[in-house]
Order: C-alpha cells, then sequence, then structure tokens
C-alpha cells in the first residue's frame, strides 16, 4: 500500500494529480482550505476509484495545527506516507504576504513535516513551483519569488545527507500556464499589470492538465532526478539546468 497526500487537492492541478495517484492504485489523501470543494471532490473521486481510497480532511496550509493534524490524521488512518505533493498555491500581487504564506511557509511546513516522517523509510516529496520559479515573470514578480523560492528549498535540500541518507527523494515541478481556474477569471489586483499576462499566454498556450499530469508522472517515475526541477510547457518536458552547485562531502 502506497500513501500519498495532496495539498490543495480540491480542484485544478491538484486534482488531477489526486485521480493520477487513484489510478495507480496509491491512497490519497488530500487537503483544501476549501471544504465544500474538497469533499465534494471526495466523493466524485470516491464513486470511481472506491471510497476507502480517497480521503478528504481540510487543512490551511498557513496553518501549522492544520498541517499537524492532517498528517495525524493520516498516520491514524494508514501506517505510512510515502509521497506529498505540495500543490496548493494562489497568485496575489496586492495580499502579497498571503502569496508567501501560502506557496513558501506551506511547501516549507509540508516539507518539513514530510521529511520528519520520512526520515524513518524514505520516500518522495514533490514541490509545484511554476514556469515563473525559473523565468523572470514581469506581472507577478512576488508570485515568482515564492516560486523561485520552492526550487532553490527543495535543491538545497535534496543535497542534504538528512534527504540523500534516508532514501528521501525532493523533487520540483515547474508548469508554465495550464486550465485551471487560477488563471481563469484573473483580477487586475492579483498582478503587478494584468495586461501582460495575455502575451505570455499566447506565447506559452495554455496546456490541458493531462499534459501537467504526464509531467507529475514523470517526475514520479524517475528514480534520479532527486534535487531536479521538471519544466513543463506544451513543447517542453525537460529538467532546468543550473550552475554546478558545491557539493562537499557529506558521507
Ligand atoms: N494553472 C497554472 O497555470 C499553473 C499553476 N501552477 C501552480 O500549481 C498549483 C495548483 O494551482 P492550480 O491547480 O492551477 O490552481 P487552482 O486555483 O485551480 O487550485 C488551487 C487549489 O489550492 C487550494 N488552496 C488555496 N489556498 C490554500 C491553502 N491556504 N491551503 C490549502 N489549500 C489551498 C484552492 O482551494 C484550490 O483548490 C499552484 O501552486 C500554482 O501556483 C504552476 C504553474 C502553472
Ligand atoms: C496567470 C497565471 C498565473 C499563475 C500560473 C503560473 O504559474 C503560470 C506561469 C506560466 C508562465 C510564466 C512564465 C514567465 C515567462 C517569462 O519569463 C517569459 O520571458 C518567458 C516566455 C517564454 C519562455 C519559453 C519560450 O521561450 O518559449
Amino acid at each position: 500500500m502506497t500513501v500519498a497526500i495532496v495539498t490543495g487537492g480540491a480542484k485544478g492541478l491538484g486534482k488531477a494529480f489526486c485521480e493520477a495517484l487513484l489510478k495507480r492504485s496509491y491512497k490519497v489523501c488530500f487537503c483544501d482550505v476549501d471544504t465544500d470543494e474538497g469533499e465534494n471532490t471526495q466523493q466524485f473521486l470516491a464513486k470511481q476509484y472506491g471510497n476507502g481510497n480517497v480521503y478528504f480532511q481540510k487543512c490551511d496550509v498557513r496553518s501549522e495545527n492544520d498541517f499537524t493534524a492532517l498528517f495525524n490524521g493520516v498516520l491514524k488512518k494508514y501506517s505510512s506516507i510515502d509521497l506529498i505533493v505540495n500543490n496548493a498555491g494562489i497568485i496575489h500581487e496586492t495580499q502579497w504576504k498571503n502569496c508567501v504564506d501560502i506557496n513558501l511557509n506551506g511547501v516549507i511546513q509540508g516539507s518539513m513535516l514530510a521529511m520528519d516522517h520520512m526520515k524513518h523509510g524514505g520516500g518522495v516529496i514533490v514541490n509545484v513551483s511554476s514556469l515563473s520559479g525559473v523565468l523572470p515573470t514581469l506581472y507577478a514578480p512576488v508570485y515568482a519569488a515564492t516560486k523561485a523560492a520552492v526550487v532553490n528549498f527543495t535543491r538545497s535540500w535534496a543535497m542534504n545527507p538528512a534527504v540523500t541518507q534516508n532514501n528521501i527523494r525532493m523533487v520540483t515541478m515547474c508548469p508554465a500556464f495550464a486550465d485551471t481556474d487560477i488563471i481563469k477569471d484573473i483580477k487586475e489586483e492579483q498582478f503587478q499589470g494584468k495586461q501582460f499576462v495575455a502575451p505570455f499566454m499566447e506565447k506559452l498556450g495554455i496546456m490541458p492538465l493531462e499534459r501537467v499530469t504526464e509531467g507529475f508522472l514523470k517526475v514520479l517515475d524517475d528514480q534520479d532526478n532527486n534535487g531536479k526541477s521538471l519544466i513543463v510547457t506544451a513543447n517542453v518536458m525537460n529538467y532546468a539546468t543550473f550552475p554546478d552547485p558545491f557539493q562537499p562531502a557529506t558521507k
């Protein structure tokens, strides 16, 4: 039995990741701040994949208490947590402290709780960044900062013996635009120049969820990608290249 936690799994990419994991016979425990959406999604997925295989618990990734309760709830149901997908995220350049709290602090919290559990038996941590995590994004500097921080947080931990010597794998996903609510109904106050979003969308296109899910499954299946960042656009699915880090002997 393999057990996965997915944050922000009520809709969008998180829901698509949950479904992909259920198709692979994972026990999926997803959380979301949106209880109604989460309960609806749990019922939708349970109908297709069995009620015993998908579990929803409300969790606001900004809350350490919520996150700890989520891990305790999952471990009460199952003996282990093999995978966490830190997916929950927003884009909001005016409410930028909230954006940092969710996109960065939430990923840090989820990763640290997962590492604390996985140090006993290993596991995989997938942190969802964005193409904005590896490329400057003039319409969303704070969002891009959070996503770049997720990339380097993941790359940094992936070099640490606490990860490399405990059979843990930490990987980042960096998708471009995908067809979810985050790119629909976008409001002026969410951006530093909403008018700049459209040209990027035209240049990059908007991917169907299946394309990002293809990248997600690649990240799961590639066993040698610890510390890597998978770029996923309509035409590209490659690990990003970065300057070689100094790697002191850690054994
Ligand atoms: N859709 C896109 O074009 C891209 C999305 N991403 C990233 O993918 C991730 C998922 O985004 P989408 O599915 O597109 O967005 P979405 O808005 O469709 O779904 C996000 C989910 O996260 C939940 N959420 C928001 N704040 C939360 C919190 N504090 N605690 C728990 N759950 C919370 C929402 O309720 C929602 O269910 C985000 O991290 C986003 O930055 C990255 C690149 C491209
Ligand atoms: C409104 C969407 C909000 C959030 C979703 C999200 O994270 C979308 C990110 C998608 C792309 C952002 C990329 C920014 C790219 C810029 O740096 C451009 O300079 C790069 C444009 C294209 C690069 C690839 C190419 O050359 O074809």
